[in-house]
């Protein structure tokens, strides 16, 4: 089975699906790490060079990728489930969870990590100030809910109880 986890950036996709993954005994996957690892680059540095539309179309065949594997848990990126028909692939191949954490978290956590220097989100990397990056946030929030939404379920906190209780009753 393939469990895709999909969410807004900064919701804990990658740290909580390498929870999830160890406790059911699966392999854990990052859909943002196969590409960097394929393309021998950064995902910022193929924003900058090769552009958003290009990166969209990597992505698009990392996922596709993904679905010759089994008992796998992928992480997948912040806008993956939003291009092309990638959400509903996914639904066809496996269970979707959405992990659905408030905004102001959200900004908080990325706020922090631009503040480390760890510019690992380009949508988001032109934001001077924690106002603007709330607005940045939030307008991304506004486009993406509809896709997110639409997962096999939704969990909140990151809760690995609430988790493996929804999962089990999809499977
Ligand atoms: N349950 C949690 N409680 C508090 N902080 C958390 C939690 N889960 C993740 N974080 C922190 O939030 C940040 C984002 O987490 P993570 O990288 O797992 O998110 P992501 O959804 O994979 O983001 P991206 O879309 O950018 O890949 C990290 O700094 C991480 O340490
Ligand atoms: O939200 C997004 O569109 C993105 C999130 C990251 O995981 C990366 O996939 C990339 O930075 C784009
Ligand atoms: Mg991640």
């Amino acid at each position: 089975m393939l469990i895709y986890l999909i969410g807004m950036p900064a919701s804990g996709k990658s740290t909580f699906g390498k929870l999830v993954a160890q406790k059911l005994n699966y392999t854990f996957l990052d859909l943002d790490t196969l590409i960097e690892e394929d393309n021998n680059s950064t995902i910022p540095k193929i924003f900058d060079t090769k552009g958003e539309d290009f990166f969209r179309k990597l992505e698009q065949n990392a996922l596709q990728f993904t679905f010759n594997l089994d008992k796998t848990i992928i992480a997948t990126g912040g806008g993956t489930p939003c291009f092309f028909d990638n959400l509903d692939k996914m639904k066809e191949n496996g269970i979707v969870c959405f992990i659905h954490i408030e905004i102001k978290t959200l900004v908080k956590r990325t706020f922090q990590a631009q503040q480390r220097k760890q510019n690992s989100r380009p949508l988001f990397k032109d934001s001077t100030s924690f106002e603007e990056l709330y607005q940045l946030v939030s307008q991304k929030w506004t486009d993406r809910k509809e896709f997110y939404q639409k997962a096999d379920f939704e969990i909140k906190n990151n809760d690995l109880n609430e988790f493996l209780e929804k999962l089990n009753a999809k499977q």
